[in-house]
């Protein structure tokens, strides 16, 4: 599975607008077969906030459907799978409440973001629920993977556990290659 990103359609009116964020049916023709079980939402304060890489092992694994709710962020997926030809490749896009982009994530990927901008709020389904035991993740700047994040000098604000994440070379995270390789997708 690719890596979607989904630009919903915004029904304008003079009153503002309206949009859905998700739909089974219209997802499901995307190629998101996954059940989402869990929302999640979050409030980055700082700029420059970096909340990732993260993941769940199976059998806990997660796919993901990220937006944005305030701000801008930089979304990020790697992928983790062994045997990829595209392990450790990753893909980005910049997610904006103002223009209500999503990034879909399959499992198979670390996920992680950035926050352009003060005050950032983040919501996203995932399609299994929080499993503690299962939590893992790969360190923000791993050389191997070396992505591209716009800092603009500035120091990213991390939680200590993801400064201590580990680099993906040399770890196990249970995922296999499954005859796609990373893409990134546009669709609206
Ligand atoms: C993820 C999660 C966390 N928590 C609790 C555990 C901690 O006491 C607290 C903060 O957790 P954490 O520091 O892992 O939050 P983030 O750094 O935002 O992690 C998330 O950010 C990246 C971008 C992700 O993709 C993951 O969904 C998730 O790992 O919330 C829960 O109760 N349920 C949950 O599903």
């Amino acid at each position: 599975m690719a890596v979607l990103k989904i630009v919903p359609r915004r029904f304008e009116d003079p009153r503002g607008w309206f949009s859905e964020t998700y739909n089974q049916a219209r997802y499901e023709s995307f190629g998101i077969a996954d059940a989402f079980v869990q929302d999640n939402q979050s409030l980055s304060r700082p700029a420059a906030t970096l909340r990732g890489l993260h993941f769940q092992r199976p059998p806990h694994a997660q796919a993901k459907l990220v937006r944005c709710l305030r701000g801008r962020i930089w979304d990020v997926a790697v992928d983790i799978r062994a045997g990829s030809p595209t392990l450790g490749q990753w893909v980005a896009a910049t997610l904006t409440a103002d223009g209500g982009e999503q990034l879909y994530i399959p499992t198979g990927f670390a996920h992680g973001f950035l926050t352009l901008e003060p005050d950032c709020e983040v919501a996203y389904k995932t399609s299994a629920l929080y499993a503690p035991e299962s939590d893992a993740g790969i360190a923000w700047d791993d050389p191997a993977v070396a992505i591209a994040w716009p800092l603009d000098g500035a120091a990213p604000q991390l939680s200590d556990k993801d400064r201590a994440l580990p680099r993906l070379n040399g770890i196990e995270t249970g995922f296999a290659y499954d005859g796609v390789p990373l893409t990134l997708t546009e669709l609206s």
